[in-house]
C-alpha cells in the first residue's frame, strides 16, 4: 500500500505511527524471541504504532509474520492492537491464508473469528454501513466507531482504532446503476458452454457462467426436498442464462406459478427471444427485486414454496436487506430460501467469514441454515473458463438452504 504518496495520511503523528510499524515489521524479520517482539509492540500506544504497514517486496503484514512465526500468543496481542486481518500480500494472501497453509488452526481461528465478531458488530452497529470489502485496491482508510468489546475468545478488540479498508467500485461488478446501463453479450464458447458477460472498460466480465450449472442444478434439488411438489410455488430473483430457472421448470412437477425479478433490458430481451414470456405459470417482473419486493404480485401470492437470489452487482449489505424480507416470502414449514454465496469467493478465509457472518444473521431472523459444498474444482482445473472464472477462485461453492424455525 503506497500510503507516503497520499499527503493527506502524512501527519507527523501518522508518520511517526508509520515509522514504528515498519521498525515492528523489520523485529519480526529477524531472529528474535517472542518476549523481544512482544516488549516493543506493548511499548506502543495503539495510536502509535500503525499495524496495516506492508513489506515492499512481499506485501507482508505484522500478521501474516507473526503467523509465519507460528505465534498465537503474539497473533492474539497483534489482533488485539488493532493489526488489519484482509491485508493480502504479493501472492494474494492474508495471514488467515498463511495459517491455513501451515495447517495452524490456532492461529487461524484466531484471526477468523475475531474478525467476524467484528463484522458482525460493525453491520450491526452501523446499520451495515461499513462492511468487509476484499481489498483489492484500497481508496479509503476510516476509523470505525470507538466502544471496545471482548469477543467469543475473549480477545479485547478496541473498535476505534481498527482500520476498514473499503474499496470502492463503480464498474458494472460492483454498481447496480452501471450495470443496468451496460451491454450484455450472450454467447456459446468453443466448449459449447453458455456465457452472459458485461462489457467493463475494456474488458469482458461474466455475469453468469456455464460453470454454474452443477450449482444451479443442486440448489433446485435441494430446494424442493421434502416437498410433495403439488402447486410448488417459486420467486427467482436474477434470470442471467436462466439456468437455474430452467432446471425449476424441467422438475417432473414444474412449478404451478413461477415468478421472475429481473432488470436488465438485454437479459430481458433475452428472455423474450427465448419464450420465456410465453411459458404456462411464469410471470416476469420487468425491475429489480427491490422495485417488487413489497408489492402485491409478491406478497398478494400468499408465500413461495422456494425462493432464490442471484443478483449481479450487489454487496453483502444488499443480499441482507434480502435476508430481512425472507420471513414474509416463505409459504410455510417445508418452504425454503437459498441465495448463490460468491461472497469473499477469491479467498477461502474471506469465504469462511462470510459464510459465518450469513448464518448468524439467518439465524436472528429466525432461520435455520445448512450447507452443501459442490466441486467445482474440475470446471476451474480445464482451464475452459479462462479468466470469466476470476470472480470465484475456490474448488468449492457452499449452497446454503434456509428454512424457517417454525
Ligand atoms: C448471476 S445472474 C443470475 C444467474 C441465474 N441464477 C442462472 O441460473 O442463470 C444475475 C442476474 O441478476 C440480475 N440482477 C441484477 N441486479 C438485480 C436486482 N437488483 N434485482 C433482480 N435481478 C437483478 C442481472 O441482470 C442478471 O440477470
Amino acid at each position: 500500500m503506497n500510503i507516503d504518496s497520499d499527503p493527506k495520511l502524512l501527519s507527523p503523528e501518522l508518520k511517526a505511527a508509520i515509522d514504528a510499524g515498519k521498525r515492528l515489521l523489520e523485529l519480526l524479520t529477524q531472529p528474535l524471541s517472542h518476549e523481544e517482539i512482544a516488549q516493543y509492540l506493548e511499548s506502543k500506544s495503539q495510536d502509535e504504532i500503525a499495524l496495516w504497514v506492508q513489506e515492499d517486496e512481499t506485501g507482508w503484514s505484522v500478521l501474516h509474520f507473526a503467523v509465519h512465526r507460528r505465534d498465537p500468543e503474539l497473533t492474539r496481542a497483534l489482533i488485539e492492537a488493532g493489526a488489519v486481518w484482509n491485508l493480502v500480500d504479493a501472492c494474494g494472501n492474508t495471514a488467515g491464508d498463511v495459517a491455513l497453509s501451515l495447517d495452524d488452526e490456532e492461529c487461524y481461528r484466531l484471526i477468523r473469528d475475531a474478525e467476524f465478531l467484528l463484522h458482525l458488530l460493525d453491520t450491526r452497529a452501523q446499520d451495515e454501513d461499513e462492511e468487509m470489502e476484499e481489498p483489492s485496491t484500497i481508496s479509503s482508510i476510516q476509523d470505525i466507531g470507538a466502544d471496545s468489546y471482548s469477543d467469543t475468545k475473549g480477545i479485547k478488540r478496541r473498535k476505534g482504532n481498527t482500520l476498514v479498508l473499503r474499496a470502492e467500485d463503480s464498474t458494472p461488478a460492483g454498481s447496480t446503476e452501471a450495470f443496468l446501463n451496460a451491454k450484455l453479450t450472450f454467447a456459446t464458447n468453443k466448449q459449447g458452454q453458455d456465457l452472459c458477460l458485461v462489457d467493463s472498460g475494456s474488458e469482458q466480465v461474466g455475469v453468469m457462467m456455464g460453470w454454474e450449472r452443477p450449482i444451479m442444478e443442486e440448489t433446485v434439488r435441494l430446494l424442493h426436498k421434502d416437498n410433495d411438489d403439488t402447486d410448488f410455488r417459486v420467486l427467482n430473483c436474477g434470470f442471467g442464462l436462466g439456468i437455474i430457472d430452467t432446471y425449476f421448470q424441467k422438475w417432473p412437477t414444474p412449478p404451478s406459478l413461477h415468478v421472475i425479478i429481473e432488470p436488465h433490458p438485454d437479459v430481458l430481451a433475452h428472455m423474450r427471444a427465448r419464450g420465456w414470456y410465453d411459458m404456462a405459470n411464469v410471470r416476469i417482473l420487468e425491475g429489480k427485486w427491490q422495485d417488487f419486493i413489497d408489492s402485491d404480485e409478491i406478497l398478494g401470492v400468499g408465500g413461495f414454496d422456494a425462493v432464490y437470489t442471484d443478483v449481479f452487482s450487489e454487496d453483502y449489505k444488499q443480499l441482507y436487506a434480502f435476508f430481512e424480507r425472507v420471513p414474509e416470502l416463505l409459504r410455510g414449514e417445508n418452504s425454503k430460501f437459498s441465495f448463490f454465496h460468491g461472497l469473499g469467493a477469491t479467498n477461502p478465509l474471506f469465504y469462511d467469514i462470510y459464510t459465518n457472518l450469513c448464518e448468524m444473521h439467518l439465524k436472528e431472523l429466525g432461520c435455520t441454515v445448512s450447507w452443501t459444498d459442490v466441486d467445482v474444482h474440475t470446471a476451474q482445473a480445464d482451464g475452459i473458463w479462462g479468466e470469466t472464472r476470476k470472480y470465484f477462485s475456490l474448488p468449492y461453492c457452499r449452497i446454503p438452504l434456509v428454512k424457517m424455525d417454525i
